[in-house]
Order: C-alpha cells, then structure tokens, then sequence
C-alpha cells in the first residue's frame, strides 16, 4: 500500500492554557491537494507552522517523508506560503527571486519564477511598491523557488483579483500532475471545492471531517431545492425528505439527501412553484453548515 508522505499524528496545542488544536490526526498522500478548512481563529496556520516545524507543537507526532526527525534536507522538499507576505526594502521582484534560488540545490529557473508569479513586467520593482495580490503572487513564487514536493499554502489567493485566482488555481493544478502534494487553506471556499480532492475541517479544536467533498455532501445533505411560491411554508414542512430550509422573501431553499423522493412529495403543488431549481449542495452552504453544527 503506498506510503503517506505526511503523518499527523495526535497533535495538540495549547498557547498559555488555552486550547487550540486537541488530538489531531491526518495523512497526506502523494499528489493530492488538500484543503484544510475552519472559521477564523479554528488553529488552521498553527497546525500549518506545527507541521513545517516553525513551532513545536505539545503532544503528538509529525512524521513527512516517512522520517519521525526534521532535518535540514526537508527544507529542501517543502515549500510554505504563510499569510503574512514579507517585505524587504530596496529589493526588486528580480532580486528577491535570485535570492530565495541561492538557498536551493535544484531551484526552478527564474524565468520559470517570474512567469509564476506573473511579474515579468515589475521584475526591477521593489517589492514594497507591489499590490497585495501581486505580493502573494511573488510570495507564491518564492515558496516554489526550490521545487518542492510538498507544498503548504496559507489564504494563498487573499487579495488576489478574480482573473489572477483563475490563473493561480490553473497553476496548482499543473504542478499537481507533476506529482506534487498540497495542503490549502483558504476563505474562497468554492475554488477549494473545484480544485481539492479532499477536505479537512478544523472545528472547537477538533478535526471534525476528513474525506472527500461527496463524503461531505451526503454527511450533511446532498442537493439543495429551491423556487419561489406564494404558497406559504405550512404547504412544505410536513415533506418528511426535507434535512434543513430557509426562506427568502417568497423563495423557498431546501436540503435534501432524497431529490427524487422530494420532487415526488412536490409535485401537488407544482402548478404553484416558479423557477425551480435543483443543484448539488455548494461546499460553501455544507461548510457553514457544519460550522455552525446545524448537520
Ligand atoms: N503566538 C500566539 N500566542 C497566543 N495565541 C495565539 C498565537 N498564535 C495564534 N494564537 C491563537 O490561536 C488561535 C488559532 O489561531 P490560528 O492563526 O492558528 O487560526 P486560523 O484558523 O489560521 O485563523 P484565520 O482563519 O483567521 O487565519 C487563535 O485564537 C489565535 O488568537
């Protein structure tokens, strides 16, 4: 059976008494792109800086690359993305590329850094002059720069428009087919739910969900129904294939693990439903959800 290439195992953390992260545990395998999900505050990038060691965590073990120590060599396989982009002063895009290159025996080649970061036209711009969303282009650049095999990205596209998150996922993708592993976190859930293979989810300290996205969706209710009717909710609320609802002004949103079964407990009202629409449950609407523990 292969051999995970990321081994969380029993990881806790507490910062001055206060519990953040209990027991947690999680594999990554080769070529996968993970998200790891959770509200703000849930202990999503101390459980990143756990695994990259740039804490220590209290309990429990990390193993990457099958070896329980963290040695020097590792730097050279992992890349980490951390929210808060750096800046130097008085260095330009060119420069601090050829720099982060110097630290690697097999770096990736500038030209291939600078098309990542989709800076050519800034490379003689001090970084302190960019745009958010062009710093965690470079940032982006920069934690590939030693060609990686195992990749952790924090809110890697916040502050990115929508044409350079496009672009940015595009690339992801790429470097997946090369083999290359990923663990995501992110707030623009509905990119994850295109890109992400699987999903952990990160709530009151614990690791509440850990599987795919269709695990998810029929762990939480599968399709989402809904339309406008003048007909009021006491027509509706006795379908008994019905897992949540809500109303807005006159349209009616319901969940559902049993679409055929609804729309048959629907159809006596049909002539009284406008717009209907029936769409698998968003990652978005799944995750809130969970969050707020209402599955
Ligand atoms: N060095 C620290 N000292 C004390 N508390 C900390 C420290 N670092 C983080 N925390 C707290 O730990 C909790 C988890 O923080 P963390 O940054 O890991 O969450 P997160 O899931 O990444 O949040 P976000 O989505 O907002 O980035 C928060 O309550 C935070 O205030």
């Amino acid at each position: 059976m292969e051999q995970p290439i990321l081994n969380v195992n029993t990881i806790s953390k507490s910062y001055k008494h206060n519990l953040i992260l209990n027991n947690i545990s999680f594999e990554l395998y080769k070529g996968e792109i993970v998200a790891l999900l959770g509200e703000n505050g849930a202990g999503k990038s101390t459980l990143i800086s756990i695994i990259t060691h740039l804490i220590s965590s209290d309990n429990g073990q990390v193993k990457l690359f099958g070896k329980n120590a963290f040695e020097k060599s590792d730097r050279e396989t992992i890349g980490v993305m951390l929210q808060h982009s750096f800046s130097l002063s008085k260095v330009t895009v060119k420069e601090s590329l050829m720099l982060a290159r110097t630290y690697y025996s097999n770096p990736l080649s500038y030209e291939e850094l600078i098309i990542l970061a989709d800076l050519k036209e800034k490379e003689d711009t001090f970084i302190t002059t960019l745009s958010g969303g062009q710093n965690r282009r470079l940032s982006f650049a920069i934690t590939m720069a030693g060609n990686p095999e195992l990749i952790f990205l924090d809110e890697p596209t916040a502050g990115m428009d929508s044409h350079a998150r496009y672009h940015f996922w595009k690339k992801i993708s790429y470097y997946q087919k090369q083999g290359k592993t990923f663990l995501i976190t992110s707030h623009y859930l509905e990119e994850l739910e295109a890109i992400a293979s699987r999903l952990l989810i990160l709530k009151d300290k614990n690791l509440t969900f850990n599987g795919s996205i269709e695990q998810l969706r029929k762990h939480a209710g599968q399709t989402e129904i809904s339309f406008n009717s003048e007909l009021p909710f006491t027509s509706f609320k006795t379908f008994s294939t019905i897992v949540s609802h809500s109303v807005t002004g006159t349209r009616y949103h319901f969940l559902t693990n049993d679409t055929n079964g609804f729309i048959k407990e629907l159809v006596p009202h049909l002539t009284d439903v406008h717009n209907l629409s029936i769409k698998p449950h968003s990652l978005e609407t799944l995750f809130n959800q969970l969050n707020k523990g209402d599955n």
